[in-house]
């Protein structure tokens, strides 16, 4: 799943960064407690005020700026971007409103309207459900809306809402989750609902192209499913370093764990249910080492927990597993009959028990469309060889690519770990778009390509190759359903431009399946608990 930082690492959720952040009006202390200077208003360039008013296209400031469109309609936002009030929040800091939830955003969380006699505005407010009304605290507001957090569920949404789901003592607070006190049921209709709205905002497709999307596929784990996760903390500040040779507990400032909902603030977190027992049980002597030479660090440090099968008995049965923390090592691990290895800080699929269930499906997918029996596979942006090897044993021949020159040494190990017989699985390290001058010699119609590209999907050279190699079956997997959209959008077009139907790789059907990934016949959505929400610098995934 795409950049594996999901909102299950913990990491905060992107914010506007050109929101109205009022937590500028407190003085700012440095380390000596004298007063820093503030940052000037009036210096944002040109680029920045035109960012302000137009958020990234596909990022998730961009996503969220469409649920607030789809809220209080276009119409509006317009003219407050055309008479300059668009930024301008009708809302001050700390302000404390009622609200009642009307909708809920593509990252999970809930959005109101402004209450009269304020103009149209939304109000943000994580851990809120539809059909609710709750008290909220406004902390940050942005292009037509406020943030806020929840104080208080005035009325709840009995049918959706149920408190006695909630497994962990931090949810509410941590950025990692959202989506804890609904069923799980529910949480799949949710992600179902983000897959339509995302072909139907970004594929920019009439409304009569747009794909159906299918029902979600659940996860076999809703709770323990994750294989990795990166808390993370801060090194001590000069004058914090001072004190700790006399301290032996963990000093009151030291936070290691994920960020804060809504924040870039680290919290203390001893426990993550949505890990594996095995990531579980190594956490607290991995705090408690880091606690006790915490004077020794001189910057922060991301920490890399991965659950791995216990490499040191490769007889082993398949239930003892080790937790890798060193980037550099190798993790195992087993998905159906086949082994994977991989290097613990390179890509590798977050969710093991849905790799099953996901890799059958694409396959069961391109079987059951294909009107000649493919025989050839191109997998791009292959990983550790995830899809080729797992679907190698359908195909006479199959080819990956993948950027990373680790991931590919381990694409070639693994075709040879699974016995799978030499030159029929070939990996290359380079662009994804250069594996098309290499596969000119497949034949079109019995060649299937797999893309799975990182959050941010596949660029222009890629599409532009991908349209001219006319193979019979494109599977687009992905963790990002926004660029994933796009993507789509622009190869139905192209192919449109190139007037050749009957090349036509992109199915009808998009089909939600299993946690977070998407292809455009698939749509996975992986995480349980968590809104799959995406973007740089922040936060979540596969
Ligand atoms: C979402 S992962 C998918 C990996 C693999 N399909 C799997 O399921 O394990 C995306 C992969 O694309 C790779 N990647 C990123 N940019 C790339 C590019 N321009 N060309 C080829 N691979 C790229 C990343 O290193 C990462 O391994």
């Amino acid at each position: 799943m795409a950049d594996p930082e999901t909102a299950a690492t913990g990491q905060a959720r992107a914010h506007p960064s050109d929101e109205q952040d009022f937590s500028r009006k407190k003085p700012r202390l440095d380390d000596a407690g004298k007063h820093k200077k503030q940052p000037s208003k009036h210096k944002k360039s040109r680029a920045a005020r035109k960012r302000d008013l137009h958020p990234e296209p596909y990022s998730p400031d961009d996503v969220l700026h469409r649920d607030i469109i789809q809220i209080i309609g276009k119409d509006v936002v317009d003219k407050a971007l055309e008479d300059g009030s668009a930024k301008t929040s009708p809302l001050q800091f700390h302000d404390e409103v009622e609200l009642e939830i009307v909708g809920i955003s593509s990252g999970g969380d809930g959005l109101a309207l402004a209450p009269a006699p304020h103009r149209p505005w939304v109000v943000v407010v994580p851990f809120s459900l539809p059909g609710e009304k709750v008290r909220a605290r406004v902390y940050r507001s942005g292009l037509m809306h406020s943030l806020a957090d929840l104080l208080e569920v005035i009325r709840p949404n009995a049918e959706l809402r149920d408190e006695s789901r909630v497994e962990c003592k931090y949810f509410g607070s941590c950025a990692g989750c959202q989506y804890q006190m609904v069923s799980y049921e529910t949480q799949l209709g949710l992600k179902r609902d983000v897959v339509v709205k995302a072909f139907k905002n970004f594929s920019d497709l009439p409304q009569s192209s747009l794909p159906e999307i299918g029902s979600t596929i659940g996860s076999p784990l809703q709770y323990g499913y994750r294989t990795k996760i990166t808390p993370h903390f801060e090194a001590p500040r000069q004058n914090q370093r001072q004190a700790l040779d006399a301290a032996e507990a963990k000093p009151e400032w030291l936070k290691i764990g994920f960020n804060k909902v809504g924040t870039r603030t680290t919290m203390d977190i001893e426990d993550c249910p949505i890990a594996t027992k095995t990531i579980r049980d190594a956490l607290t002597p991995m705090r408690e080492g880091i606690i006790s030479k915490i004077h020794t660090y001189k910057r922060g440090v991301s920490l890399l927990l991965r659950d791995s099968l216990d490499m040191s008995d490769v007889a082993a049965s398949l239930d003892k597993h080790v937790c890798i923390t060193d980037q550099k090592a190798t993790v195992r691990e087993q998905v159906g009959g086949m082994r994977f290895e991989y290097q613990a800080g390179s890509f590798f699929q977050n969710n093991n028990s849905v790799l099953e269930p996901l890799t059958t499906y694409v396959k069961d997918a391109i079987f059951a469309r294909a009107t000649t029996k493919p025989t050839h596979l191109v997998d791009a942006y292959c990983g550790a060889g995830l899809f080729s090897i797992m679907l190698s044993p359908h195909f006479d021949v199959v080819t990956g690519i993948e950027l990373s020159a680790d991931s590919i040494r381990f694409a070639t190990r693994n075709a040879e770990l699974n016995g799978i017989p030499e030159g029929k699985c070939t990996f290359r390290a380079g662009d994804a778009a250069d594996i098309f001058a290499t596969v000119k010699s497949f034949p079109a119609e019995e060649t299937v390509l797999i893309i799975d590209p990182p959050r941010k999907g596949c660029d222009e050279n890629f599409i532009r190759q991908l349209v001219e190699f006319k193979c019979s079956t494109v599977v687009y997997v992905s963790c990002n359903v926004h660029t994933q959209a796009r993507d789509v959008g622009m190869i139905l077009k192209k192919m449109e431009e190139d007037g050749d139907g009957k090349t036509s790789p992109v199915t009808q059907r998009a089909e939600t399946s299993f946690t977070p990934r998407s292809s455009i016949f698939v749509d996975k959505s992986i995480s349980p608990l968590t809104a799959n929400r995406g973007g740089k610098g922040q936060h979540s995934r596969l």
